[in-house]
């Protein structure tokens, strides 16, 4: 059942409002990924906005692609690993530790693009995943992020302190 859901329908709610991949961030990409065998799949569509040089899309789009396609597919990986339905609790929360872009070709605006994953390694609370961009079967963009785990801390660093300025 969930292996037909994007990975992102089954994020949990207080990790469901990111920019690139949240479900409930209505300004986001909204970005859906789902298994191709090894390999994990993201199809998008870029807005005329989204430009860099007229004809070609802005390279902070493409990293963002990378980035939630690949947290994405580190978080459906240690599901597999486990054998886990994605739905299931407890869920695996990553952040990015690390994301490395490399932009081998400008990147048509016209027409969807195919953003593909594999897992590289799972080394405890990490995931290391390549990814690559393609447009019409070209790849334009090759990346790679370290996928960490969220230690519990994480939640309790992004809520404002009791008390804190909030402007
Ligand atoms: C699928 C279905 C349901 C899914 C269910 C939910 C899914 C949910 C997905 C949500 C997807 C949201 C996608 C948001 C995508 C963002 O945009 S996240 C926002 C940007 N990222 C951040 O803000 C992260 C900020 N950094 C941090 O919070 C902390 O530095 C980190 C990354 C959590 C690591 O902190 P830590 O765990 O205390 O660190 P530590 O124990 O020292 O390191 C753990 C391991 O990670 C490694 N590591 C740490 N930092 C780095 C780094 N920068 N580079 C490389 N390795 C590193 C360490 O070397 C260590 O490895 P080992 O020694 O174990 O081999």
């Amino acid at each position: 059942m969930s292996e037909k859901s994007a990975f992102q329908d089954n994020y949990p709610e207080n990790v469901a409002h990111c920019y690139g991949c949240g479900r409930l961030n209505g300004h986001g990409h909204q970005i859906k990924t789902h298994w191709d065998g090894e390999e994990s799949v993201t199809r998008y569509r870029p807005e005329p906005f989204h430009t860099a040089v007229p004809g070609y899309v802005y390279g902070g789009l493409i990293a963002s692609l990378i980035d939630c396609h690949s947290t994405g597919t580190a978080a459906a990986a240690m599901y597999r690993a486990e054998g886990r339905e994605m739905d299931t609790q407890p869920a695996f929360r990553f952040v990015t530790g690390s994301l490395h872009v490399d932009y081998l070709k400008p990147t048509p605006i016209a027409g969807p693009l195919e953003i593909r994953g594999r897992v590289k390694a799972i080394q405890g609370r990490k995931v290391i995943v390549e990814s690559w961009v393609l447009a019409e079967g070209v790849v334009t963009a090759r990346g790679e992020v370290t996928a960490v785990q969220m230690p519990e801390s994480f939640f309790a660093a992004a809520l404002p302190k009791p008390g804190a300025p909030t402007a």
